[in-house]
């Protein structure tokens, strides 16, 4: 017997089943198309730049997946309240999609939610993100975290786990704060509500992040809501011009607007507008990328990794 007989290759060692852009799509094979084409064009009508294409080969075959998980937990569930004698109940199935500022989960949380909606077994499918579980400006101000926006500590992390953890035990009408991106800041008294649905998609830059311990006890985080996570994954470099360029389109449209907490920024020219974009890149969003979220990376169930044109390219699942 040879050594390489003897080391099992990479491919063995890893948690992580890879699958090139070409393999993943082949998974969508004898799936009964559940959208029409007219659907993917509005998908794609919804303002989101996703190309249909992706939509066909790496999102179809993940919402094909996906059906097939929240069947069999939805399946175990029902065996407890069977084997419990307990009332049918219903718990939500929740999906966590992290990732760094920029990489796309917004736009990979909004075509998720549309197609996953379209199996029978799951109609109702809701989305938050943690944008609004962000503190308001004031606090973050006094406790000199302003230039921490997105880190771990810039959250209200309390009163995210009691939203995760009321969605999951089936409480109605369970509501979250919201956040404006024109404002920079937490809306006062407005709420997004979610009221029992069959998955809930949570979207935030950290919400992979490990348990933590504290006075020698672990305090619980979001990811333990969460039944399934996608990761999101870009190169570096590619993440601070898809931030630089979204930033200078901002800049164009809605830093114009007299609400706009870029407001002052609105009358750079296209030399500086770039300086500052690079700027707040580097010291907030490259630093939270590198310190926190980069390494919640190998706590995903699932990784997409994007090339530069946002094409995913390499597609890894978690093997149970
Ligand atoms: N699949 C895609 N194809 C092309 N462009 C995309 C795609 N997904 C996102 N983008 C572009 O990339 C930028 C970031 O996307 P999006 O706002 O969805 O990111 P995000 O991860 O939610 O960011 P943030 O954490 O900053 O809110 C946007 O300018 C968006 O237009
Ligand atoms: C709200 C977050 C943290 C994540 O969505 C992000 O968009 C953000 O505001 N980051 C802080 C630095 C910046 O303004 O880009």
């Amino acid at each position: 017997m040879t050594v390489a007989e003897l080391v099992p290759n990479n491919e063995a060692l890893s948690p992580y089943r890879h699958f090139t852009r070409a393999e993943w799509a082949s998974l969508r094979a004898d799936t009964p198309l559940t959208l029409t084409l007219d659907d993917l064009v509005r998908l794609k009508s919804l303002n989101d730049p996703i190309s249909l294409e992706e939509v066909i080969e790496i999102y179809l075959p993940l919402s094909r997946l996906l059906a097939l998980y929240v069947a069999a937990t939805q399946g175990l569930f029902k065996a407890t309240q069977r084997f419990l004698g307990a009332e049918d109940g219903k718990v939500p199935y929740i999906i966590g999609v992290a990732g760094s500022v920029a990489v796309g989960k917004s736009t990979t949380a909004r075509v998720l939610r549309a197609l996953l909606s379209r199996w029978p077994n799951t109609p109702k499918v809701e989305l938050i993100t943690t944008d609004g579980f962000l503190l308001p400006n004031r606090i973050l101000e006094a406790e000199k975290l302003m230039d921490k926006k997105g880190f771990p500590e810039s959250y209200d992390n309390k009163s995210l786990l009691r939203f995760l953890s009321d969605v999951k035990a089936g409480r109605r009408n369970v509501c979250a704060p919201v956040y404006s991106h024109m404002s920079y800041d937490v809306v006062e008294g407005e709420a997004s509500c979610v009221d029992r649905p069959d998955i809930l998609i949570v979207e935030g830059v950290n919400v992979l992040l490990a348990p933590r311990m504290r006075d020698g006890r672990e305090i619980p985080f979001v990811s333990d809501f969460f039944d399934f996570s996608v990761y999101l994954d870009a190169p570096e470099g590619v993440l601070e011009r898809w931030y630089v360029e979204r930033f200078r389109r901002l800049q164009q449209t809605a830093f114009r607007d007299p609400q706009s907490y870029f407001r002052v920024y609105a009358d750079l020219d296209e030399a500086e507008t770039t300086r500052v974009a690079k700027d707040i890149w580097t010291r907030i969003n490259l630093e939270n990328l590198r310190q926190n979220i980069a390494p919640t990376r190998p706590r995903a169930s699932l990784i997409l990794t994007k090339d530069a044109d946002h094409r995913i390219e390499e597609v890894s699942l978690r093997k149970l």
